[in-house]
């Protein structure tokens, strides 16, 4: 009997792709494997900036998720128009009132599929912002670590 070919498609999306994205993207793909259902995703991370484009991710974050023993390995890149058609979901740190506004994005793209939400309205400990850890500390980066090991859980866990 053919085994149903579900298929799902996560796409996490921050400013510059090289602090909070990946690390979510890392923490679900590990997330994912360890239930045995990764073969069932897509998943991947993407910036609504340039800032970044090409770059790996912050040494930093890369650190941070050493120490949990998280693989981890991206190269930043730009949300593209395609992207809004082939995700099912656009989870992203903060809705960004100025520039890269991803509605503002999304708003231009035909037939839009995907559901763009705030990962951290995922959180059981209800902290809806994951802040940008750029001009912050280790510290910093293990706060963001922990929120998306809590909203990516939960995520999994609504999805499987
Ligand atoms: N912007 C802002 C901002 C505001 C508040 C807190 C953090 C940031 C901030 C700044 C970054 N790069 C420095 C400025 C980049 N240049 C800005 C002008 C155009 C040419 C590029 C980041 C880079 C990667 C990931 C996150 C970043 N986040």
């Amino acid at each position: 009997n053919m085994a149903a070919a579900s298929s799902n498609s996560v796409l996490f999306v921050c400013l510059g792709n090289i602090c909070r994205s990946p690390i979510a993207e890392a923490v679900f793909r590990k997330m994912a494997t360890d239930m045995g259902v990764a073969d069932k995703w897509r998943i991947d991370s993407a910036a609504t900036s340039t800032y970044e484009i090409g770059n790996a991710p912050d040494d930093r974050g890369q650190a941070c998720m050493r120490r949990h023993g998280v693989a981890m390995s991206h190269t930043a890149r730009q949300v593209t128009k395609d992207d809004f058609v082939t995700f099912e979901y656009i989870l992203c740190s903060r809705q960004r009132s100025r520039r890269s506004d991803l509605k503002k994005k999304a708003k231009s793209v035909k037939n839009c599929n995907a559901k763009i939400e705030l990962l951290g309205l995922y959180d059981p400990q209800k902290q809806l912002i994951i802040k940008d850890p750029y001009y912050g500390s280790d510290k910093d980066f293990e706060t963001v670590y922990e929120q998306c090991v809590r909203c990516c859980k939960a995520f999994l866990e609504e999805n499987s």
